[in-house]
């Protein structure tokens, strides 16, 4: 059974519909791809799923009420006066999520113990992101909605994104993912051009 089915989904940007009828089935183990250029509306179709945005029409179902997705928005979601632990602290705190893991998900993700305590403004855009999908592994959620994840990672970070959703999918979530052009190695995923 599907985690996620969205049919004949309308997605607005103001009272302008980017997408019309647009349907799409996420399964089990699955990471699909959406590719498009910019402006085309891979960001707000995402948003739209995640509940952040009203669609003008059609019909979403998650496999199960507490579906709740993850969504990592393009801009990483960070306070930058913030510290890379304080922010996912905040994280964990509105989101009802225990805190103890934090160190682990930032040891993981490969950022340096002193940068996990400096000023998000301090960090590189790698290291912003890695600590923005150091919240995939805070809390399991069998969706992932991941809008340009691979922006600012280099060669170790996008081994190390291919790993963790390699591990999701195994474990029976799927990923949604977008990006402008095909994924590279060691990312295998079906693919849908918007
Ligand atoms: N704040 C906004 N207000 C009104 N229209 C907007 C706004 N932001 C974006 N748009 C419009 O919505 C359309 C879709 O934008 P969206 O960000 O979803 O595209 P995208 O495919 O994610 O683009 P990119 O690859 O550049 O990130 C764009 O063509 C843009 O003109």
């Amino acid at each position: 059974m599907p985690l996620l089915i969205a049919e004949q989904l309308t997605v607005l940007r103001g009272d302008r519909a980017l997408l019309r009828d647009f349907d799409l089935q996420l399964a089990p183990g699955e990471l699909l791809h959406l590719r498009g250029a910019n402006g085309v509306g891979k960001t707000s179709l995402l948003e739209t799923l995640a509940g952040l945005r009203r669609a003008g029409g059609g019909r979403l179902r998650w496999a199960s009420d507490d579906a709740l997705p993850h969504w990592l928005g393009h801009r990483n979601g960070l306070n930058l006066q913030l510290s890379a632990v304080e922010n996912l602290r905040f994280w964990c705190g509105i989101n009802g999520v225990p805190a103890a893991g934090i160190d682990a998900a930032l040891a993981r993700m490969k950022l340096p113990p002193r940068a996990r305590l400096r000023s998000c403004r301090l960090l590189s855009a790698g290291q912003k992101r890695r600590t923005a999908l150091a919240r995939l592994l805070l809390q399991p959620r069998a969706v992932w909605l991941l809008d340009e994840p691979l922006d600012g990672l280099d060669v170790d970070g996008l081994a190390l994104f291919a790993e963790l959703v390699g591990e999701h999918l195994q474990a029976g979530g799927a990923v949604l993912m977008t990006s402008h052009q095909p994924l590279p190695a060691p990312l295998f995923a079906s693919e849908r051009l918007l």
